[in-house]
């Protein structure tokens, strides 16, 4: 099982995805306010939510507040950033990885993504030169199936 944290996701539909994927991979999903959309969101329904009584979804006030209510393990938390460094098929997913992703318009706030990964945990997804970036969730879904592949699908019927 992995955490999926997304900060401050801006786009229902995005949202509604990963709360799907969430479900059919059996991961945690932790949102960090602000949001940019209500949880009643009907396009946030329509994508995800008969899902939400499956995946977890647990939302924090800040960051801050997820590190002080959840107590990660810091060496195991990644941000995913078009700015990272180390690709993200070299690295040994492990169970309980926290995957960091940022807001669509703006990407991680850099003081976050820079002041609390270390350059070995910023982690880049492959994509042709002059490309800006994938979609949120699908940049999510590939992330969670490449650390699930890794881990045997392990829980997968
Ligand atoms: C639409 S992108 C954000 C675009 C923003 N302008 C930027 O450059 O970060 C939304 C999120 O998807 C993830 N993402 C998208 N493409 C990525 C890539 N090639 N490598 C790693 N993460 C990516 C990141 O977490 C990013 O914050």
């Amino acid at each position: 099982m992995f955490r999926i944290v997304l900060v401050h996701p801006e786009i229902p539909p995005n949202t509604g995805n990963v709360i799907r994927l969430a479900a059919n991979t059996g991961c945690e999903l932790h949102l960090v306010e602000p949001l940019g959309f209500s949880m009643d969101d009907k396009l946030l329904r329509r994508a995800g939510l008969d899902y939400h009584e499956y995946a977890p979804v647990r939302r924090h006030a800040s960051w801050e507040a997820l590190l002080e209510t959840c107590q990660p393990d810091r060496a195991r938390m990644f941000a995913m950033t078009t700015r990272g460094s180390r690709p993200f098929a070299e690295v040994a997913w492990q169970p309980g990885d926290w995957l960091v992703f940022g807001c669509e318009t703006s990407g991680l706030p850099p003081a976050l993504r820079d002041g609390h990964f270390p350059t070995g945990q910023r982690v880049r997804l492959p994509m042709r030169p002059e490309q800006r970036s994938l979609n949120l969730s699908n940049a999510v879904a590939v992330t969670v199936f490449e650390a699930w592949r890794q881990n045997g699908y392990a829980g997968a019927a």
